[in-house]
């Protein structure tokens, strides 16, 4: 099937869409004016934006699967049912100094919609002073005046003013992706909000607005009217985009790197080589205009450096002929850094623990899949807070002591450094494990949204097929480790206050760390610093937000791309994801990917209609 021919979603075949490696002649391959490499929650909206103008063709290339009838990915709740599963890549870390050498699970989404489809739904503007620090490091047109427009385009957001009043001003009525409230969140959460609350955490509204972020507060979600997931690919391949003639969506296919002309005064990209196993042939397929890097903070570094851009000495490292230099591909990766799971035992008919019986949590399928309600069409963390871990108005030491000393890391004075969190259900670990029966209990967890930490992306082979090497060096300062100390103790004052303090349940004070409830147990006026940090070196996770690596920025010395998100010195090469953040947000990332990919769009459409 050629550029022109009608499409749906094509699998597996790439002579479907792509030429057999013949000849090394592009004129010869099948060609479109755009090809995106990536369907994921950048990549969707941009095969649909792009492919609005009839008469241009667009290819979008996905390694997973078609979102169309996955039921794992709709259900709201069920986010963890995917960890480890084909519709996720399966990586690991490095083993990470800092956390005692373990090597942790980094999940992303493996299908159309991509992480978008696997993620925890929560939408977020983040703080508009993270914009600002964007523009301080060159991303010229980021602020967040600059993008509301388009947060406002991408979002179709659904009040429901008896969960709580959002800015209809600063919110999107008509867009693509649909926001709401779940219709329904587990009795522990509201003890949760009102004991932030006494705890002097004041109450926010909507975090989504130009007023920021700080507080606690109910999240929406990208949830739609029937309580399913709104994924990227839900919401921007509709029937009607998904049956464009000008729009070829191609999956289970891998691309594995860009090829270029280098005969002229410039270096141009001409077409990606795609293949659908490690030893299958190779096929070509050519772009006429641009190819759209949106494969993710992992997948577009790998790809970047197999095409032969990035740091000398790594490319030379595997034996890859080098195109152009940049050495930031690769680099700067940051992740928020998680506490990891910390459980504590809730009295029974607070949380959702109940579901994990056979009985109970068929019936919550049942009335899910029936009427779109009930424990499963609800979020994760359906609140959260969002604080500053220098607020001297909160209790995050031993009382009467000095808090750990910390230094500010936040982009402004009026960003967070921290997120507190609480799931209703109990969690051991991070494969979100079955606890044994009859356990109540709600895990608490706290983020650090604003690591000075850096890591990176390596290649472990030339092989597109091999999972790079992941690092994201957490927790390597001391300053980390304290601000995620702060928080922690913060957490078990917040566990300890009414009225949440009394839906828990606290044993004696006790020094057994191998009980999974120490922490709940744990006197936060006895436990000192060093256990906080023996407990964080041994339970903190990434917090599956990673950015930065091809950051966008004015040198190529420093950056990836340039404020258009071309990358420097090559033409028709863009990329459009989490990995050309110039910095880590304090917030969730997917809203503003999606908005940023929104904004990408309208850049490309101009630049043709100049053309
Ligand atoms: C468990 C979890 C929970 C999260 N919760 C939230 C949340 O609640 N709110 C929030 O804002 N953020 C959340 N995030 C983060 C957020 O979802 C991601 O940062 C965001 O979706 C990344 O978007 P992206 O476009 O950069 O990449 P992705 O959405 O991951 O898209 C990349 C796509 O490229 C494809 N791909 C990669 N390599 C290739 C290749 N070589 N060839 C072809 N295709 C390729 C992938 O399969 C994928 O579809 C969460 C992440 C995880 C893992």
């Amino acid at each position: 099937m050629g550029a022109n021919q009608s499409t749906h979603i094509t699998s597996a075949d790439p002579l479907q869409f792509a030429s057999v490696d013949v000849t090394d002649d592009p004129a010869s391959w099948t060609t479109y004016e755009y090809i995106v490499v990536g369907g994921g929650s950048a990549g969707c909206v941009l095969a649909a934006r792009l492919s609005e103008d009839r008469n241009a063709t667009v290819l979008l290339l996905e390694a997973g699967k078609s979102h169309l009838s996955d039921v794992p990915t709709r259900i709201p709740f069920g986010f963890s049912k995917i960890f480890r599963t084909p519709t996720d890549w399966n990586l690991y870390t490095t083993a990470q100094t800092n956390l005692h050498g373990r090597e942790t699970y980094f999940p992303r989404g493996k299908i159309l919609g991509g992480t978008s489809a696997t993620n925890a739904l929560i939408y977020h503007h983040c703080s508009p002073e993270d914009f600002d620090e964007w523009v301080s490091l060159g991303a010229t047109g980021w602020s967040y005046a600059d993008l509301l427009p388009y947060f406002k385009k991408s979002e179709k957001h659904t009040p429901n003013t008896k969960i709580a009043r959002t800015d209809l001003s600063s919110r999107g009525l008509d867009g693509a992706w649909q926001t709401r409230h779940p219709s329904e969140v587990a009795p522990i959460d509201g003890y949760a909000i009102e004991a932030c609350k006494n705890l002097g955490i004041p109450h926010t509204e909507d975090i989504n607005t130009p007023k920021g972020t700080m507080g606690v507060t109910h999240l929406t979600g990208n949830i739609n009217s029937k309580g399913q997931r709104d994924s990227a690919a839900t919401a921007y391949l509709t029937n009607e985009v998904v049956s464009r003639p000008n729009l070829t969506i191609a999956t289970n296919i891998m691309a594995e790197k860009v090829v270029f002309d280098e005969s002229g005064p410039t270096i141009r990209a001409t077409g990606v080589v795609v293949s659908v196993g490690p030893t299958s042939p190779r096929y070509h397929v050519a772009a006429s205009r641009e190819i759209i890097l949106c494969a993710g903070v992992v997948g577009t570094p790998q790809m970047l450096m197999l095409s032969g851009i990035g740091p000398v000495e790594e490319l030379a490292k595997h034996d890859i002929p080098l195109v152009h230099a940049l050495p930031s591909v690769g680099r700067n990766l940051v992740d928020h850094v998680s506490t990891g799971p910390l459980p504590f035992r809730a009295k029974p008919g607070f949380t959702y623990d109940y579901i994990t019986n056979r009985f109970s949590g068929f019936l919550a399928l049942l009335k899910w899949y029936a009427f779109g309600t009930g424990p499963l069409s609800s979020m994760g963390w359906p609140s959260a807070a969002f604080v500053r871990s220098t607020d001297p108005s909160l209790p995050v030491s031993r009382t009467g002591e000095e808090p750990i000393p910390v230094t500010d890391q936040t982009s402004r004075p009026g960003a967070p450094d921290v997120e507190l969190i609480w799931f209703p259900m109990t969690v051991f670990d991070d494969k979100f494990a079955k606890p044994p029966p009859g356990t109540h209990g709600v895990t608490l967890a706290a983020l650090l949204l604003r690591p000075e930490s850096k890591g990176n992306i390596t290649l472990r082979s030339r092989s597109i097929w091999d999972a790079p090497l992941i690092d994201p060096n957490c927790l390597a300062t001391e300053n980390d480790l304290n601000i995620l100390i702060r928080a922690t103790r913060l957490l078990m004052r917040l566990a300890r206050t009414e009225p949440l303090a009394s839906a828990l349940e606290f044993g004696p004070h006790s020094g057994d760390k191998s009980s999974p409830w120490w922490l709940c147990d744990a006197d936060p006026d006895k436990v000192t610093d060093k256990e906080l940090e023996d407990l964080l070196r041994d339970n903190a996770l990434p917090a599956k937000h990673p950015v930065c690596t091809a950051s966008m920025g004015s040198f190529p010395e420093t950056s990836v791309v340039d404020a258009e998100l071309r990358v420097h010195g090559i033409d028709g090469l863009r990329i459009v994801d989490a990995s050309v953040f110039p910095s880590q947000l304090s917030g969730h990332p997917c809203a503003v990917i999606v908005a940023m990919a929104e904004k990408a769009a309208d850049m490309i459409k101009k630049t043709r209609r100049v053309l």
